[in-house]
């Protein structure tokens, strides 16, 4: 905030004196008009044109509740001139409705539409409050302001600083993931306002010396239901413990609790309800036009893709349930150039690149792919067109948070939901909160299939292979994991087709789904299953939820019917020509009883046992070429120079080309069981030699390797042994060489060691 000249002695008395005066008077204006509690301003009418403003004559004051103008309000100048220098000349509804009450110090809970100015409505408080108590930097922590994600705590942190450009606070930016924790600690203490992530806030409070907020005025909780919910229900109770009782505490969000236990958790005193629009005949902003569509699972990158591909010259913001889903498709979409920049961001990336990510968003036109990380309170700079929710959200809440990275304060936006048949109560869900979703379909005349191309991919690039793997994974287990089992049902999806979407050759297998389709039989540890684990901080993303692995009904997995009913009429240029809308009977949001015509019928899945070697990472069988040079994996059954990518978009073709590669699969796993059965008999032959060696009294150390091969003192120097394992091996940690072997291995045949050891044998029995 503002660095202040130094100032002569008289200069700062006068100003204190002013600055004491100017107090007095708003505490007198404050007190003498405050609202009453319970009472709504915004059914007050506004001032009457040219109505003085402040003190009037007799010591009465003008009335601020109701007003509509930020100027109309007991504000500091301070304060004034900083919404005047960002703009900001009319109050938005929850700003009029919750700032007469907030000023005089009332607690409150309050709740509007994404995207209608929550954030000054409890910036200005705060700011108001330290400066109406002379806070100054030897007082400590005044206010703190709690958001649930780092990009959020940051833009919070700029419009603090834009409102408290003309004031002399001292504020910080305390956010996880970086670095400079241990010069935070150095400064912390003289900090008047944190902006903070509930992680980094705790971590101050455990790890800094003297961290004190008992003098705390102020506690925000921005995104007050989420930081309120289990995920962050520790962190937040350890917080509060250390906090006053005797605080004015703000509560915001579009999607407020009404749990009287969370209140309770936060010792509200009275708070003042504010939903403004409660009675509003939509919960989403009004310029938003809200789109759903059925989309199989296996169709869902074609759609995506398509989409994507027709609108170039858009800001889009697509959300996708997992980390690893996100990397899958930014890193394949990328390789796939599709005429816009691309850009992601979920909670595994650091820091930094998150932060900058999230600013080249705020410039530019591009798609920026994304987790939930992205969903709440972000307001990117220049609009977003597009929300576009290629996985159906948790929940309500969820929905109305992604789709409000549109169309926020005066701006239109446009959104489009991706529902896989099994998941069309969610649409049923949306149209009972007040959320109106209108019902399109996709032209699939203009569906451009991509999971030919991302088969080709994926033989290209190995690394992809195992994204890929890791993406479809996720994505079930976070179906697996879902609370709503009325949406979410993972027996339901179809797996093969959606591993084949992604380009994969085959179905990997996955654990959780295979140990009741399978029976009971227990796997060991495959190489499915290590990615499997490794995948767990990825279902860590859904707090509070734990993997209930084996908790399967024992039902047989179902599938949906592939033909779905997608339209395919004629098309215009463009956005248009892409989405068309469903003709519902009355022609527009299609109702719950139709939703049931939509969903196609299901067939119940032959309970089909997968076959891949399951203790070979797929996709690390090491290849050579003729050369000797290693070539990628895979790149032996499917020869870069042998795969057409346009004719792996004719469907035929594509399966022909799976059901080759399969085959070619088949057969290299034959290969190498053949090679694994030769290799464990050779070691076992090996071993036994070493035994009847080492009863013989020849060592495997240095000098019994003197006795068989003589000393390096005669020049001899004996060639390094080499013991070579492909990747595929159950060795194939054993890459070293092993130079004190007394018998080296690479110099003899394996019928010239059978020999050897029979001629050992036979030695010991004579
Ligand atoms: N009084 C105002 N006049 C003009 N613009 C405003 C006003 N209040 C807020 N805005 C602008 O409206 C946009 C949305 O505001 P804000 O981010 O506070 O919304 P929000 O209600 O917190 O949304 P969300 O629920 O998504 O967190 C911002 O760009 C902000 O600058």
């Amino acid at each position: 905030m503002r660095k202040s000249k130094p100032k002569s002695k008289q200069t700062r008395r006068d100003r204190h004196e002013a600055e004491q005066e100017e107090i007095s008077k708003l505490n007198q204006w404050i007190d003498s008009q405050k609202p009453d509690s319970g009472t709504n301003p915004l059914s007050l009418p506004p001032l009457p044109k040219d109505a003085p403003i402040g003190p009037l004559q007799d010591d009465k004051f003008s009335r601020y509740s109701g007003v509509t103008m930020f100027k109309e309000l007991p504000l500091s100048k301070r304060t004034q001139d900083g919404l005047k220098r960002a703009n900001f000349s009319k109050m938005t509804d929850i700003q009029r409705a919750s700032l007469p009450h907030s000023l005089c110090g009332r607690d409150i809970l309050g709740a509007a539409k994404t995207g209608s100015g929550k954030t000054l409505a409890f910036i200005i408080p705060i700011v108001e409050k330290l400066y109406k108590e002379r806070w100054g930097s030897e007082d400590g922590v005044g206010g703190i302001i709690i958001s649930p994600t780092r990009e959020l705590a940051g833009q919070l942190f700029d419009v603090l600083k834009t409102v408290g450009k003309f004031h002399n606070f001292s504020a910080g930016l305390l956010i996880g993931g970086r670095k400079e924790v241990e010069m935070e600690k150095e400064h912390v203490n003289a900090l008047n306002i944190l902006v903070c992530t509930p992680g980094r806030l705790l971590q101050h409070m455990d790890e800094t010396p003297n961290f004190d907020c008992s003098q705390l005025q102020v506690l925000v909780l921005d995104e007050a239901d989420r930081i309120l919910d289990v995920g962050f229900k520790k962190t937040l109770n350890a917080i509060v413990a250390q906090l006053p009782k005797r605080r004015q505490t703000l509560l915001f969000s579009a999607t407020q609790t009404k749990s009287i236990q969370d209140l309770a958790r936060l010792s509200l005193k009275d708070p003042e309800y504010i939903s403004v629009h409660e009675d509003a005949e939509t919960a989403t902003p009004n310029r938003l036009q809200q789109t759903a569509m059925i989309v199989p699972l296996e169709q869902k990158l074609d759609m995506l893709w398509s989409f994507v591909k027709a609108h170039l010259n858009s800001k889009i913001l697509v959300f996708l349930s997992s980390c690893k889903q996100v990397k899958f498709v930014f890193e394949a979409f990328k390789k796939l150039r599709p005429g816009i920049p691309l850009k992601c961001l979920h909670g595994r990336m650091k820091q930094e690149k998150r932060m900058g990510i999230y600013s080249q968003f705020c410039e530019s036109h591009s798609v920026l792919f994304s987790t939930d990380v992205a969903s709440r309170g972000l307001d990117f700079n220049k609009a977003v067109d597009w929300v576009v929710q290629v996985d159906c959200p948790d929940d309500v809440a969820s929905y109305i948070h992604r789709v409000g990275r549109t169309a926020r304060y005066l701006a239109g936006g446009r959104s489009v939901l991706f529902l896989m048949p099994s998941e069309m109560k969610m649409l049923e869900k949306l149209q009972t909160a007040k959320i109106p979703v209108q019902f399109i379909k996709a032209n699939t005349k203009r569906l451009q299939p991509v999971s030919g191309l991302l088969s080709a991919l994926l033989v290209k690039y190995p690394d992809m292979q195992q994204l890929a793997q890791r993406a479809f994974i996720t994505y079930l287990r976070s179906i697996h994991i879902q609370k709503d089992k009325e949406v979410f049902d993972v027996l339901k999806l179809s797996i093969e087709e959606f591993s084949a979407s992604l380009g994969l050759p085959m179905t990997p297998k996955v654990r959780f789904l295979n140990q009741k389709i399978k029976g009971k039989k227990a796997f060991g540890k495959s190489a499915l299953l290590e990615s499997e684990d490794s995948e767990k901080e990825d279902a860590a993303e859904i707090p509070g939820e734990k993997l209930d692995i084996g908790n399967f009904r024992e039902e047989s997995v179902a599938r949906l019917k592939e033909n779905l009913e997608i339209g395919d009429s004629e098309e215009e240029d463009g956005e248009k020509g892409f989405l068309q809308t469903k003709n519902a009977p009355n022609g527009s949001e299609a109702k719950t009883g139709e939703i049931e015509d939509l969903v196609p019928a299901t067939r119940v899945l032959k309970k089909k046992k997968l076959k891949i070697n399951v203790h070979r990472p797929v996709g690390t069988r090491v290849v050579f070429d003729e050369e000797g040079n290693t070539l990628p994996p895979l790149a032996r059954v499917a020869d870069r120079k042998n795969v057409d990518n346009s004719s792996l978009l004719d469907q035929d073709k594509r399966e022909g080309y799976y059901k080759n590669m399969r085959e070619q699969m088949k057969h290299v796993d034959k290969e190498d069981k053949v090679l694994d059965r030769q290799r464990r008999r050779e070691k076992r032959i090996k071993e036994k030699m070493k035994r009847k060696i080492g009863s013989m009294g020849l060592e495997e150390d240095g000098e019994g390797e003197d006795d068989l091969s003589g000393s390096e003192g005669e020049g001899r120097k004996r060639k390094r042994s080499k013991i070579y394992f492909d990747s595929d091996s159950d060795n194939a940690e054993m890459t070293e060489s092993k130079d004190n072997v007394g018998i080296s291995t690479d110099s003899i045949s394996l019928a010239d060691q059978e020999a050897l050891a029979l001629k050992l044998l036979s030695s010991m029995h004579s």
